[in-house]
């Protein structure tokens, strides 16, 4: 039997794609006979291109749809559908508008049917371990995107999940408020000792926050490897720019920029034979999606069409710079 607190055991997901005038009815094998064990309390970062099956990944460990082949199985039982033994964070914060922050985290708690005096406690205590305490009584239309981020964190904690699944979360902020909400997600981490599954596209996101990095294939995504992320002493000023941090963002760096390629060219159209004299008119690698999302276009990630142009976002292409300083 399997110690693995969560275990993909060759999932595969098909969608079923329906008849438009471009295209006949079909089916998208969005990943196929994944396997991936989580353990008990690790940080595991899921990192692929754009469209690879990552967040179709979440959904299913969330129970928010059902694999094709294979099972989902957490403490080796399979996923059936929602519960609240598994907390979700997305990347738009998802809270109620017409309740405050500490109405937010409440939220979960009185699903869970937890008495009025100990919901204030758990309140109390989870919006202070995100750093909000002096902000509880606040809507979410008086927070930055950061704090609601913060709050969205806090109520999936609230109800103690024993797994923290998380998509993308901080891909709608800012550089700096990203870069401290991922320490600040390290710090709650260590606290709590949850396991955490978070998806990213960001390299350097995945090596700051990882102990283990998944690697996916472009669709149908697969598991390529699985990296052990060893950045020494965590607590150092700037991990970020380490011999060792340099090593794992290159590993990965190299892992992806095949499968970022495959996943451009799947996305362009069929290579129909110009007619004389009239240049193709491909869709610009580096305007499309893919390219987008991993910076990794042919002009490197410059364009505008470059959805983020932070340097997390840009890490392959920053990983590219310093590949060729160092080479
Ligand atoms: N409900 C659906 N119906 C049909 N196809 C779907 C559905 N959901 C996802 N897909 C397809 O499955 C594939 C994987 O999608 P998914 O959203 O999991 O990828 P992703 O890696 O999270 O992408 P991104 O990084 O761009 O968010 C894509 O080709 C997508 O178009």
């Amino acid at each position: 039997m399997s110690t693995d607190k969560v275990l993909f055991d060759r999932v595969s997901k098909i969608f079923p794609v329906r008849v438009t005038r471009r295209s006949q009815a079909g089916a998208v094998t969005a990943l196929d006979r994944v396997t991936l064990g989580v353990r008990d309390g690790e940080f595991l970062v899921v990192v692929g291109p754009s469209g690879c099956g990552k967040s179709t990944l979440l959904d299913l460990l969330g129970g928010l749809s059902k694999p094709s082949g294979g099972q989902v199985l957490v403490d080796g039982e399979p996923v059936v559908g929602p519960g609240l033994d598994r907390g979700i964070v997305f990347q738009q914060y998802a809270l109620l508008p017409w309740r405050t922050a500490a109405g937010n985290v409440a939220f979960g708690l009185e699903a869970k049917g937890v008495p009025r005096a100990e919901r204030a406690d758990l309140v109390a205590y989870h919006l202070e371990l995100v750093g909000l305490s002096g902000f509880a009584d606040r809507h979410p239309h008086e927070l930055s995107g950061g704090m609601k981020q913060r709050v969205a964190i806090a109520r999936s904690l609230a109800y103690d999940p024993d797994i923290l699944l998380m998509d993308e979360p901080f891909a709608a902020l800012d550089a700096q408020t990203r870069d401290s909400l991922q320490d600040e997600l390290v710090r709650i981490w260590q606290a709590t000792g949850k396991t955490i599954v978070f998806i990213t596209h960001g390299i350097d996101e995945a090596v700051h926050l990882g102990q283990r990095v998944a690697v996916m294939t472009s669709r149908p995504g697969r598991i390529k490897q699985v990296i052990d992320i060893d950045l020494g002493d965590r607590a150092v000023e700037d991990v970020r720019s380490t011999d060792a941090f340099r090593h794992h963002r290159h590993q990965i760096w190299t892992l992806l920029r095949d499968e970022v390629r495959a996943a451009q060219s799947a996305e362009r159209p069929p290579a129909a034979a110009p007619a004389p004299g009239r240049p193709r008119r491909w869709a610009r690698p580096g305007g499309s999606a893919a390219g987008r999302i991993a910076g990794t276009g042919s002009d490197g990630g410059r364009t505008p069409a470059v959805r983020d142009a932070d340097a997390d976002r840009a890490a392959p292409a920053a990983a590219r710079h310093e590949e060729a300083r160092v080479g």
